[in-house]
């Protein structure tokens, strides 16, 4: 048992120390050199005990984010009673006490696993387990606690508080939308349209020239899909998104998830509805109380879920 504990360490070390080789790699070649060297277990899914696929020249997929021993943790400051004085601080200091009024919330407990590129991983588990922290922690958009993630390329969160302009248009919000993510205005031009058709806005009437606040939250979100998904991403992480679309909608989302996989990027996708896990995922996580209880084929991994 140790022996295994030692032997999966020091293949995250590895893992690591290749990451960070890559990060300071100069050039395409050298680092298409580096991903060459890199032996076939670095390239293994730890914990799903499948070897992902590899490219056509029977190549390790390359890793686009590893997680590594992530604790995140949130700490809420709660109104203060009012109570207490300078000695009663500087006692808490001393005796390294937290304060009374903070609400220490730990979402994440020690999660650690890699993805790949081509992969489409699901996030799966119960209310308030994590998911959508883990989610953010990959993104950068909060600090670990304890351990580390590494990612390739910049990872995007599309969640469905991702934020527009509601007091904007939904075509200006394309407009803003496009830019943000590092669109050029020719590019932006050229796909307006094509976004527009994509999140079906205007399929009853022409809403998009109206403020995105006279949207239903189903048409914000399926407007906010539609523009992330213009672009090519690295890593794409999506919270939910798909749930708030109907059917049709959900069905062209599916359809892009899979190209983005295709043109070479990881999809992750939070998300309470099973069906869309098991059509869009071949691989599922599966969070409870922040900590990593099953990683493996979508199909298993959800049949677990729902056996409860
Ligand atoms: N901003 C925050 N401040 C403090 N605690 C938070 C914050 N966001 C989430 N939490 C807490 O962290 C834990 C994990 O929440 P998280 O939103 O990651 O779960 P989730 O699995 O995405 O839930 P859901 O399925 O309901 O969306 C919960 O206990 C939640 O109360």
């Amino acid at each position: 048992m140790a022996d295994e504990e030692a032997e999966r360490d020091a293949r995250r070390v590895e893992r690591i120390e290749r990451l960070e080789e890559l990060e300071r790699a100069e050039s395409a070649e050298a680092r298409a050199e580096i991903e060459d060297a890199a032996p076939t277990r670095l390239a293994a899914g730890e914990g799903s005990g499948e070897t992902p696929r590899g490219d056509a020249a029977g190549r390790p997929p390359a890793p686009t984010v590893v997680v590594d021993d992530l604790h995140v943790v949130y700490r809420v400051h709660t109104a203060g009673t009012g109570r207490g004085n300078a000695a009663t601080a500087l006692a808490r200091l001393v005796l390294r006490r937290g304060s009374p009024n903070v609400h220490v919330v730990h979402a994440v407990r020690g999660v650690s696993f890699v993805a790949y590129r081509g992969e489409a991983v699901g996030i799966i588990g119960s209310n308030g387990s994590g998911k959508s922290t883990l989610l953010k922690a990959i993104a950068g958009l909060l600090p670990a606690e304890r351990g580390r993630v590494y990612t390739e390329g910049q990872p995007s969160l599309l969640g469905v508080n991702a934020a527009l302009m509601n007091d904007l248009t939904g075509g200006a919000n394309v407009v803003l939308g496009g830019l943000a993510m590092g669109m050029g205005q020719e590019e932006v031009q050229a796909r307006y349209q094509q976004i527009v058709d994509f999140s079906g806005i205007n399929d009853k009437g022409d809403f998009i020239s109206l403020p995105m606040r006279t949207y239903s939250s189903g048409m914000s979100a399926r407007l906010r899909f539609s523009i992330a998904a213009a672009k090519n991403h690295d890593v794409l992480m999506i919270d939910e998104a798909l749930a708030t679309g109907d059917r049709a909608f959900q069905k062209r989302s599916e359809e892009r998830i899979r190209e983005l996989r295709e043109e070479a990027g990881t999809v992750f996708l939070v998300s309470h509805n099973n069906k869309s896990i098991r059509d869009t995922c071949d691989r599922a996580l599966w969070i409870e109380k922040g900590e990593l209880l099953m990683d493996g084929p979508a199909d298993e991994v959800v049949d677990a879920y729902e056996r409860g």
